[in-house]
């Protein structure tokens, strides 16, 4: 083992009240939205089929050219209690918002900063409408924070010179000056998502992530950092040099997911962060430039996710005038209309210890009630569904969530294997069979 000074500084999983309130919430929005709704992945007539936050660096775009597009930056059909009443309705519990994206251009009015709202035609405080808007429809809300910034001109990518390390030091306190302001101007902030720190220049200050991450908590008792804040002595990132994760969850899942059988991310806990699109995270003008998710494969990702313990972060790219584009309404309407039947398998959902992954779904197990939920969908051609269960664990009773009233018949065709029969009716969509278990000794 190494000794660390800016590794883990703990391990295992926090229990506290905070933490356990941001397992429980399992479903949660991404938002981003910057500068970079304006140019929509097209920049002097051509559509550059990268990720649209990306577009000053795909178009090859001057900063002076790119940061210009503040003064152009003017939502006004940005309603956020609209935005967080979708929300409420797509069934999360709660939202990370780019306060600050790579383009460095920040959603709130920074003292440290002037490249930021309240100096665009928009002028209002941006976080602060969202962070009300959302609160009040019960939703939490946590910060994304971009430490990779390509407007502020003490940013550098590696420190390879003493006039590198004297800036970069500059740019590492401008930052901590932002994060202190966000996490002292908005007290209800539940959490702190960090990204942009692949870089050497980061790699190389790993005791800065920590001074972050430890000023963070004292200011804002309970808050939840993730692992990708953080860098150890060495230049580790996300685990340190000994292995231990570093931060109070796992947030290297972006856009992919954990296999459904690799258990060894129910030890901790993490967090898998999707696209709709295959890779857009800003609004794209064009939404079919790519293949564009159906909301039953991100109601199976949900359920993948929960069933392995995890939090799952669904990304939203609202336009430059402030509206979210009708695909992304109807998807949230319809994984909402899901939601409001099937939530009990998901909030406080978590890994079902000892129930074997099946291919027709997903176990997961509510720690509230204390039920187990089979998730399915895929439907045997044979109608049966096979189960395997636990030692000493038998199933009393099995119905469809949807309608308790319908019985679903239970058969022990051999040691620890059951049949359940499905009803025989259609099942136009992903379905839930809550199961009473019972132990046998
Ligand atoms: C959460 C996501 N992380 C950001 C990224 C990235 C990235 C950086 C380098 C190579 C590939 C992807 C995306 O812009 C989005 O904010």
């Amino acid at each position: 083992k190494k000794q660390l000074k800016y590794g883990a500084q703990y391990k295992g999983k926090r229990e506290d009240a905070a933490m356990q309130k941001w397992r429980s919430n399992r479903f949660g929005q991404f938002i981003h939205w910057g500068l970079y709704a304006i140019p929509g992945g097209e920049w002097k007539g051509k559509t550059y089929p990268y990720a649209a936050e990306f577009l000053k660096s795909s178009a090859h775009i001057s900063n002076a050219t790119w940061d210009s597009l503040s003064y152009k930056f003017n939502p006004v059909k940005f309603d956020p209690k609209a935005w967080a009443k979708m929300a409420k309705n797509m069934g999360v519990k709660y939202m990370t918002i780019t306060t600050k994206h790579h383009e460095g251009f920040s959603l709130w009015p920074s003292k440290y900063s002037e490249f930021n709202v309240a100096n665009t035609p928009y002028k209002k405080d941006i976080i602060g409408a969202l962070v009300k808007a959302y609160n009040s429809e019960g939703i939490d809300v946590n910060f994304y924070y971009s430490v990779l910034d390509w407007h502020h001109p003490d940013w550098r990518y590696d420190i390879q010179s003493k006039e590198d390390s004297i800036a970069f030091s500059r740019y590492l306190n401008f930052a901590q000056n932002q994060l202190r302001e966000l996490a002292e101007n908005y007290p209800t902030v539940k959490g702190f998502w960090f990204d942009g720190t692949w870089d050497k220049s980061i790699k190389k200050n790993g005791w800065w992530t920590l001074k972050i991450e430890k000023m963070l908590k004292e200011i804002r008792p309970g808050v939840v950092v993730n692992s990708r804040l953080r860098a150890d002595d060495f230049g580790s990132r996300h685990f340190d040099s000994n292995g231990d994760m570093m931060g109070d969850y796992e947030s290297g899942y972006e856009r992919r997911l954990p296999s459904p059988t690799d258990t060894q991310v129910i030890h901790r806990d993490w967090e898998a962060c999707m696209t709709i699109p295959e890779n857009q995270w800003g609004y794209h003008k064009k939404w079919d430039i790519s293949y564009t998710k159906t909301p039953f494969e991100l109601i199976e990702m949900l359920a993948q996710t929960t069933s392995l313990g995890g939090n799952f972060l669904l990304n939203f790219g609202p336009q430059a005038d402030g509206m979210i584009r009708t695909e992304e309404q109807q998807i949230a309407e319809t994984i909402g209309n899901w939601m409001k039947i099937n939530h009990p398998a998901i909030y406080n959902g978590g890994y079902a210890k000892g129930w074997q992954r099946q291919d027709w779904g997903y176990f997961t197990q509510n720690e509230k009630d204390k039920k187990l939920y089979a998730i399915v969908f895929n439907i045997p051609i044979s109608g049966i569904l096979k189960i395997q269960t636990p030692e000493g664990v038998s199933i009393g009773k099995a119905s469809l969530l949807e309608n308790t009233n319908s019985k679903i018949t239970i058969k022990e065709i051999a040691k620890r294997q059951i049949n359940l029969y499905l009803p025989k009716q259609s099942f136009p969509a992903p379905f839930v069979i809550v199961l009473d278990t019972a132990n046998e000794n």
